[in-house]
Formats: C-alpha cells, sequence, structure tokens
C-alpha cells in the first residue's frame, strides 16, 4: 500500500508556472495565470515519473540526465471509457526538487503491489486483420516501457501452441500472462492456463464431478481479432490502448468460464458464448472464407439467415430460481452481482427441461456485447456471478431471424423483448439433439459434437481490469453478427 506524503511546488511549464500539490495520493496542478484551469490525477493512474534527457550533440554522446526537468507520465479516460496516454512536463531551477519529487513518486507507484512487473505477452499473428504484431509494437510496447513492465514476446506459429505451451511450459519467470489477438486467441490462453492448473494440481480435467482450479497467474487481454467480444465485455471498447492500460494498472475482476463436455471427456472451456443452429453453422461457413478478413462474419450470417434452418432439440437446464425471470442489471465496474460471495447465496438449484425446433440455442457466459451489438446476446449476464445466459431461440420465419438480427445491432433493444426468445440464468445445461445436426460455435472456434453438457465455474480467473464503466456506447455499424 502506497504511503501517506505531502509534496508542494511551484514548477515551470515552458513560459506557464505551475503550482503543483500531492496529497493523499493525488496529485493536482493548476497554472497561475490564464487559463486557471486545475487538475487532478490519481496515483492509480500513474504510469511513471521519469527524468528528462538533454539533447546529445553528437550521436555517440551516452545520453545526460537533465537535472531541472521531469515527466510525469500518466492516462486519462475519457469518453466512452477510452483511455488515452497523457504527460506532465515540470521544470525548477533547484535540482533537489526534482530529485525529491521523482524519489517520492517512484516510492509511492512502486507501492502499487499488484501492478505486473514481469509480462508474458503472446501474440496471435493470424487472427483478425493479421496486424496482431502491430498492434502490439504500435500501442503495446511503448506503454510497457513507460510503466517499466518487463515484457517477454512469444508469436505463436500455429494454431494451439500457446495452449499448449500454457499447459507444459515454465511460467517460473513471470507474474503475469496476456495476449494479442481475438476471442480465439483468448480461448486458447484461457484453456492453456486451467489446463496447466490441473497438471500441476494433478486434477483430472475430464471428470465433470471434480471442480476445476483456479489459475492464479492474472491475465491480460489487448484485442488483435475480427470481434474481440471478451475485450469490449471486459473494459466496453476494444481499443488496444485502453487494453494496454488496464493491464499496466494490475487492478483485476474474477471472470466465469464455462467448461463443454461430451460423454467422457472435457471438450473446451468457454469465456463468452456457446452456440448452436444460426451462429454454430455462421462460424462452420465462415471459417472458410477467413480470407474474407472480418467480413466474413456478415457474408456467412446472411447466407445462413436466409437459410433459415430449424433444428430439433432438448436442453435441460440447471437453474437457481423457481421463476424464469431473469435479474436486469447490468455488468459494470465495481459490479455488486459478481461482487456477492457465492456460497451466501440460498441456492435451490432444480433442473427444467425444453423442447423444441431452434433456430439458435446459445449459453452466453458474457453479455457478449461488441461493437456491432452494442447489448449483446445476453446483456444482464455478468462476468463473475456464477452463472451463464441460456438464450434459445425458436424457429420461425425469415422475418423472425431479421428482427432478431435488428433487435441484436439496435443499442435501445434488448433480445428477450421478442417473443419467440426466451433466457434463462443457468448454472449447468445439457443439449441433445432431436432430428438433424448443427454444430457448436465455441468463442467463435467451432466443435463438431451436437450433445454436449457445459458448465459454469465462478470466476476461475482473474482478468487485469477495472471493469467496463457506465458510459454511453459507441454507434453501430450494420446488422452482422
Ligand atoms: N500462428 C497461428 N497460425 C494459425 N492460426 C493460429 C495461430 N495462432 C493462433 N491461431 C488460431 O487462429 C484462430 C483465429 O484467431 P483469433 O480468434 O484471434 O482471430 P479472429 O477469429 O479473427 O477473431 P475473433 O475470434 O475475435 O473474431 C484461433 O483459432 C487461434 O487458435
Amino acid at each position: 500500500m502506497a504511503e501517506d506524503v505531502v509534496l508542494l511546488t511551484t514548477f515551470t511549464n515552458g513560459s506557464k508556472k505551475i503550482r503543483v500539490v500531492f496529497h493523499n495520493n493525488i496529485l493536482v496542478w493548476d497554472y497561475e495565470r490564464p487559463p486557471f484551469e486545475q487538475k487532478t490525477l490519481n496515483l492509480e493512474n500513474m504510469l511513471s515519473v521519469k527524468p528528462n534527457y538533454l539533447k546529445c550533440s553528437h550521436p555517440s554522446q551516452d545520453p545526460q540526465i537533465d537535472p531541472f526537468s521531469f515527466t510525469i507520465h500518466y492516462g486519462v479516460r475519457e469518453t466512452l471509457g477510452k483511455w488515452k496516454y497523457k504527460a506532465l512536463h515540470l521544470k525548477h531551477s533547484d535540482p533537489l526538487q526534482v530529485v525529491s519529487w521523482i524519489k517520492t513518486l517512484e516510492k509511492q507507484i512502486s507501492g502499487l503491489v499488484h501492478r505486473p512487473k514481469s509480462l508474458l505477452i503472446f501474440i496471435n499473428p493470424f487472427g483478425g486483420k493479421r496486424n496482431s504484431m502491430d498492434i502490439y509494437t504500435k500501442f503495446g510496447k511503448p506503454l510497457f516501457e513507460i510503466a517499466g513492465v518487463d515484457v517477454t514476446v512469444n508469436v505463436s506459429q500455429r494454431k494451439d501452441q500457446i495452449r499448449d505451451f500454457l499447459i507444459n511450459g515454465s511460467l517460473d519467470m513471470f507474474d503475469s500472462v496476456a495476449c494479442v489477438g481475438g476471442d480465439g486467441t483468448v480461448s486458447e490462453l484461457f484453456n492453456g492456463l486451467v489446463l496447466r492448473e490441473c497438471r500441476l494440481k494433478n486434477i483430472d480435467a475430464d471428470n465433470i464431478n471434480t471442480p476445476l482450479p483456479s489459475p492464479q497467474i492474472p491475465v491480460g487481454i489487448i484485442p488483435g481479432g475480427s470481434t474481440d467480444t471478451i475485450t469490449y465485455c471486459l473494459h466496453g471498447t476494444t481499443d488496444p490502448t485502453t487494453a494496454v492500460f488496464h493491464i499496466i494498472f494490475g487492478d483485476s475482476v474474477g471472470l466465469d468460464l464455462v467448461s463443454v463436455y461430451n460423454e467422457n471427456n472435457l471438450l473446451k472451456l468457454f469465456a463468452s458464448v456457446l452456440s448452436y443452429g444460426y451462429l454454430g453453422d455462421v462460424a462452420y461457413n465462415s471459417d472458410r472464407h477467413r480470407w474474407m478478413g472480418p467480413q466474413r462474419y456478415n457474408y456467412s450470417g446472411l447466407k445462413k439467415l436466409l437459410a433459415n434452418k430449424g433444428y430439433r432439440g432438448e436442453v435441460a437446464l440447471l437453474t437457481n430460481t423457481e421463476s424464469n425471470d431473469i435479474s436486469r442489471t447490468k455488468c459494470f465496474e465495481n459490479c455488486d452481482t459478481c461482487g456477492k460471495d457465492g456460497n451466501e447465496e440460498v441456492v435451490k438449484s432444480q433442473w427444467r427441461t425444453v423442447s423444441g425446433k431452434f433456430f439458435m440455442v446459445s449459453g452466453a457466459n458474457i453479455s457478449c456485447a461488441c461493437s456491432q451489438s452494442p447489448n449483446g446476446i445476453a446483456p444482464y449476464s455478468h462476468l463473475g456471478d456464477g452463472n451463464m445466459h441460456l438464450v434459445l431461440v425458436k424457429h420461425g420465419s425469415i422475418i423472425d431471424n431479421l428482427r432478431l438480427l435488428l433487435n441484436l445491432s439496435n443499442k435501445k433493444k434488448h433480445i428477450e423483448e421478442l417473443p419467440f426468445v426466451e433466457t434463462y440464468c443457468v448454472r449447468e445445461f445439457c443439449f441433445r439433439s432431436r432430428g438433424s445436426s448443427s454444430r457448436w460455435n465455441c468463442d467463435g472456434e467451432v466443435q463438431h459434437q451436437t450433445n454436449i453438457r457445459a458448465r459454469v465455474s465462478r470466476q476461475l480467473l482473474t482478468i487485469y481490469s477495472r471493469g467496463r464503466p457506465k458510459v454511453e456506447q459507441e454507434e453501430t455499424g450494420c446488422c452482422g453478427i
């Protein structure tokens, strides 16, 4: 914990005089001449404090520290919850003042012990627009350098390499891991970490009756995919700079994960959505058009929408309450629902069965909001409440399907309003196909087994994020999912 100190000095910034106070871990500065604007900065939003260097007159010269000036590097949260990098340059004629400020602020920042110091970042060069490496170089590297985070980069050479590395490789040198990629890359990271923990603790991951162990290492996510739903739900934006700030700040949230089994084995864990029918077909079809980039989802989405296939099935679901009503609270930063102690809840769980012909069956672990679907498929699903929302969309006409997609892309609408959609808050569900079969879309990846069982593990992972801020969301692009 950072200790309480007081500093008060008048510095110069260019030709302006600035009075700067640091007290109660808050930095306040105001200009002595117009504009008299006052600014405040919490210690928790500071990245670092560094001395400035004098300009070298010759390339062979070592850079010399300027004893009269220093810079405070920090982040500011702007509109739409995006974080932006800022720097405050301060100058003083007395070098002792400069040293005292640098030393004191450095000490206070180093007291923020939850911040990552040694980070292993996996980069998937294949996802999204194939620019994850550029995203890291442009948005990640400079900020990590400023914040003094020691980063080791591991570029994945093939599918599942990140997962395999995490299961068997050594993480002894790192206090945190992260990835740059889309939901499929994040899924590799999450699956690898949980399976690694099973290996270390000698736990049979395939046994559905054994609780999965929780990896202690915190995880960061920098978006570099096509949809980046998980990042959007965590931070409320897919802005990579914002994601980097969330990692550097070191605050975290607990994220539920859902494990999916067939009769004998654990197939996969997912963090966002497991979807059968329409979205399963879209995932299968779009994978074959990867060359189109993110547009492949719109293309396959439209094609499968017009095909309007329905799939018969039976869903057994384990709910916490007797009624179907789901709590209509959204998951934002400092969420009360996720903060509750799961063991305190009086749980009256009961199984029930729903069968019929479905256009889509989705188990949503989070809201699955993204820039194209601002509320997502399960607007009231929480990051860490130990439940998922099971969304059953009955098979109907193409018009119904269009209404579904328009509803999903409209920030003022929620999917539960549609008469052919039912949502249940569940801890577990089991699906059996009763006719021709589709596939499952598991965090954007195709799963070919049809009959599955899915179970939530509460807050299995610790993710670097301060949570999604309550702000107006961005305008929606189009109606693709
Ligand atoms: N080096 C690699 N070569 C090929 N595929 C890879 C490699 N590294 C990871 N993958 C796989 O690439 C797939 C796509 O990656 P990712 O999900 O990150 O991008 P995306 O599908 O464009 O984004 P999103 O899932 O957000 O829509 C994932 O299945 C991942 O396992």
